[in-house]
C-alpha cells in the first residue's frame, strides 16, 4: 500500500541567526527566525511525511510553545517522525523538496542536504530530491524577506 503527503513551510530572515537548511549550516550573513533551528526544508519534509501518515503536523508533535524545542535540531525531530512512521507500519520510500530562496545560492549545498535528510529518514540518498529556485525577485522570497520550502513524500506499508 502507498500513501502520499505534501508539506509547505516559510521562515523569515532574521539577523543574528544561523541559516540551517536540510541540516546544512549555510554560510550567510542572516539566518531564519524560529523557535527551533528554523530549518524550513526539514520542516516541509516532516509535514509531508506526517501528512501521509494522517498524523497532523509538526506543530502538533513539536509545539513551538514547548521550551524543549527551543533551538531544536530539526534533523533530530525528523528522526522522531521516521520512528513514528515505522511504529505505524510505514516506511518512507521517496521524497522530493523545492526551496524558494532568492539568495544565497544553494546548489553547492544540495548533496549535503540530501545526505543529511536521507540519513534522518533512514533511506538511500538516491531517494531524496532537493531543488532550489529563486522567484525572479518577485514576492517575499524575491525581496529576500524569507525562504519557502515545499516537499512531497511517498510512504509504503511495511509488510
Ligand atoms: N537560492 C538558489 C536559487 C537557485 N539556485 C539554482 O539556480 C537555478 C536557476 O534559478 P532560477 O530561479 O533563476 O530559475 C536553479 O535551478 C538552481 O539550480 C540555487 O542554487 N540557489
Ligand atoms: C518544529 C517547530 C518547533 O518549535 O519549529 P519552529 O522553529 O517553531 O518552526 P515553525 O515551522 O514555525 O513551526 C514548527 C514548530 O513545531
Amino acid at each position: 500500500m502507498l500513501r502520499i503527503g505534501h508539506g509547505f513551510d516559510v521562515h523569515a530572515f532574521a539577523e543574528g541567526r544561523r541559516l540551517i537548511l536540510g541540516g546544512v549550516d549555510v554560510p550567510c550573513e542572516r539566518g531564519l527566525a524560529g523557535h527551533s533551528d528554523a530549518d524550513v526544508v526539514a520542516h516541509a519534509l516532516m509535514d509531508a511525511v506526517l501528512g501521509a501518515l494522517r498524523a497532523g503536523d509538526i506543530g502538533k508533535l513539536f509545539p513551538d510553545t514547548d521550551p524543549a524545542y527551543e533551538g531544536a535540531d530539526s534533523l533530530v525531530l525528523m528522526r522522531h517522525v521516521t520512528d513514528l512512521a515505522r511504529s505505524r507500519g510505514w516506511r518512507v520510500a521517496d521524497v522530493d523538496c523545492t526551496i524558494a530562496a532568492q539568495a544565497p545560492k544553494l546548489a553547492p549545498y544540495r548533496e549535503e542536504m540530501r545526505a543529511n535528510m536521507a540519513d534522518a529518514l533512514g533511506i538511500p540518498v538516491d531517494a531524496v530530491g532537493v531543488k532550489a529556485t529563486t522567484t525572479e525577485h518577485l514576492g517575499f522570497v524575491g525581496r529576500e524577506e524569507g525562504i519557502a520550502a515545499w516537499a512531497v513524500a511517498l510512504l509504503e506499508s511495511i509488510e
